[in-house]
């Protein structure tokens, strides 16, 4: 099986590779080099956010790589602390000068609640409809919003989110929201795919790996990949960034998948912020 990363159709049209790598908690000192490796190990999907402080040295990296712009998809998310309407505006267009590119594949609100009190993610949201009828943002989409922030976006604006990124793992299946998105069009991408580690020792994923050769990392980002969300993880470690590239070359059969599943641990598995409270 030759190991081709799938895309996933968004409810605009536009496609999405289904695997990125995510540069959270890379030094903007080491992203250069990590997205242009991960871009000569094959990678086409980079995920950042104007929080992480490593925009330029992403798009540093895309150019290092040798890649044309159009050949890489590119998301960023806006912060807590650009909520306001002249806010969003402005911090969309130092994403872009940052990156040194005149469009994003995809633009999302990073959190629902904006650190300031008087923003709003409604009315923030229509600000990135704005991007996205320009044509800045081929794409807009939200992160770590609830069904009742999901419910109020559909009552309240126009553009559905062609995605929302949510933390979600094995011990974290987040399936309320994932399902609110199955049913309303909006593809879920699952940050933290591997809880930052905290599920590669568990026993049912090394008993898992160890049946199938493969490695705990390969096993649960092939559950991800076979519940259909996008996942980026994220990786400074050469070996590992090719490891969690190979997934597409094997398959996990229902009952593995099942079992997987069966390690949920609800709202004890969160690892990050809540949604709810953060800010
Ligand atoms: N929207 C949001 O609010 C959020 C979005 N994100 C996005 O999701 C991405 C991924 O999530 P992230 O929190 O980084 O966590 P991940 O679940 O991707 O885990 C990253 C950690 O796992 C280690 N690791 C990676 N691959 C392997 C492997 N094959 N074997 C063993 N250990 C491994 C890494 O170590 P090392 O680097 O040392 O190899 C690092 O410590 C982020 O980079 C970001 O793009 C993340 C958090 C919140
Ligand atoms: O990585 C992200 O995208 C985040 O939002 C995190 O930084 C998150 O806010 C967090 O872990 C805060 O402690």
């Amino acid at each position: 099986m030759a190991n081709t990363i799938p895309t996933v159709t968004l409810n605009d049209g536009n496609t999405i590779p289904q695997l990125g790598f995510g540069v959270f908690q890379i030094s903007p000192a080491d992203t250069t080099e990590a997205v242009r490796r991960a871009l000569d190990i094959g990678y086409r999907h980079i995920d950042t956010a104007q929080g992480y402080g490593n925009e330029a040295e992403v798009g540093q990296g895309v150019r290092a790589a040798g890649l044309a712009r159009e050949e890489v998809y590119l998301t960023s998310k806006l912060n807590n602390n650009a909520h306001r309407p002249a806010d969003a505006r402005a911090a969309f267009q130092a994403s872009l000068d940052a990156l040194r590119t005149d469009y994003l594949d995809l633009f999302l609100i990073h959190w629902p609640l904006p650190t300031r009190h008087d923003g709003d993610f409604v009315s923030t949201w229509k600000v990135l409809e704005e991007f996205k009828a320009d044509g800045r943002a081929r794409s807009i989409g939200v992160s770590n919003f609830q069904v009742p922030h999901l419910e109020r976006l559909a009552a309240e604006t126009e553009v559905v989110p062609a995605v929302n990124q949510i933390e979600a793992h094995p011990y974290l299946s987040n399936d309320e929201v994932r399902a609110y998105g199955a049913k309303n069009g909006i593809v879920t991408e699952a940050w933290s795919p591997i809880a930052q580690g905290a599920v590669l020792d568990d026993p049912t994923i090394t008993d898992i790996a160890a049946q199938l050769g493969r490695t705990p990392a390969q096993v649960v980002l092939r559950w991800h990949i076979q519940r259909g969300d996008v996942v980026f993880p994220k990786s400074v470690t050469p070996t590992r960034m090719a490891e969690n590239f190979q997934i597409f070359d094997f398959a996990l059969d229902e009952a593995t998948m099942e079992r997987i599943t069966r390690l949920d641990r609800g709202e004890d598995g969160r690892t990050g912020p809540h949604p709810d409270t953060f800010g």
